[in-house]
């Protein structure tokens, strides 16, 4: 087995108990979920630098995905989940009253961990969220769907079968064509919710090289079970246990020397 120190990459090292406001894109301060009775979140306080790759990891059920989904309100939509504590989106409240939350999530996209293409062509897949946005123009419509391949290194593979079918696309293409739509809408945070679980080792490392280059524009914070991905992708890492936010560093110092004993327990593979 490939040890997760040979994964690691040199990263650029913030100080996140102290990150200065322009360079934090969301603050999670004291937040608590409940699913009906039953608490999932505890406290979590975090902040999240914008521009820089952030991954949760920890064992199945820590909450991870629910922490996720707080970021852009997917849990509004579980009958009795409740929430305490805030989300700042560049220190606006995303559960203020005031929140447009169907604005907020074109803001804040999600992609999931099975490629979910609507039955349409490649093409209006991609401009799917240009077109709910109101634009017609075809030149618009044609530039954003190019200028989205390409960031998503889609480009190239489906240039010449634009309007076939994306269910003709492979699962790595797929999952690629979902960041592509995703990001045709110019949104500031991405949220990708083990976007490789589905895919084979090759579409995977397709996928990670995008997500690294996606960082340079957008905020991106990736849930993943797997370690060594988080050691390949991500700038900082969050570890979970049992709703609880255990530790959170830089992801070399995360892997290499972790301070609490449950992330060690962890990452050397004696729980998960
Ligand atoms: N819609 C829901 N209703 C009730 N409980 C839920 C719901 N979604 C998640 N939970 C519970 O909340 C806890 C955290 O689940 P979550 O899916 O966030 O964990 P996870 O770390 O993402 O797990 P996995 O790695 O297996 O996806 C679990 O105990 C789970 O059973």
């Amino acid at each position: 087995m490939i040890s997760i120190e040979t994964q690691l990459r040199d990263v650029q090292r913030v100080d996140l108990a102290n990150l200065p406001e322009e360079d934090t894109e969301l603050s999670i301060n004291q937040l608590n979920l409940y699913y009906a009775d039953k608490q999932a979140l505890f406290d979590i306080t975090m902040r999240i630098p914008k521009n820089q790759v952030t991954a949760f990891i920890g064992p199945s059920g820590c909450g991870k995905s629910t922490l996720l989904r707080c970021i852009n309100r997917m849990n509004d939509l579980v009958d009795d989940c409740r929430i305490d504590g805030e989300v700042l989106l560049k220190q606006k409240n995303i559960y203020a009253k005031s929140v447009d939350v169907a604005a907020l999530r074109r803001n804040i996209g999600m992609v999931f961990q099975r490629p979910n293409p609507f039955p349409k062509s490649i093409y209006e897949n991609v401009i799917y969220g240009l077109r709910l946005q109101g634009i017609k123009d075809k030149r618009v419509l044609d530039e954003a769907a190019e200028k989205a391949l390409r960031a998503a290194a889609l480009w190239k593979e489906v240039k010449d079968r634009l309007n076939d079918s994306a269910f003709g696309l492979s699962g790595g293409q797929q999952q690629r064509l979902v960041i592509a739509r995703a990001i045709a809408i110019e949104p500031q945070v991405l949220l990708l919710d083990e976007p490789t679980s589905a895919l084979d080792p090759i579409s995977t490392l397709t996928v990670e090289e995008l997500i690294t280059s996606l960082k340079e524009q957008y905020t991106v914070v990736i849930v993943t079970h797997n370690m060594q991905q988080a050691a390949r992708v991500s700038d900082q890492t969050a570890f979970m246990y049992m709703g609880e936010l255990i530790e959170y560093s830089d992801t070399n110092s995360l892997f290499t020397t972790p301070s609490k004993k449950q992330t060690e327990d962890y990452i050397t593979g004696r729980y998960g």
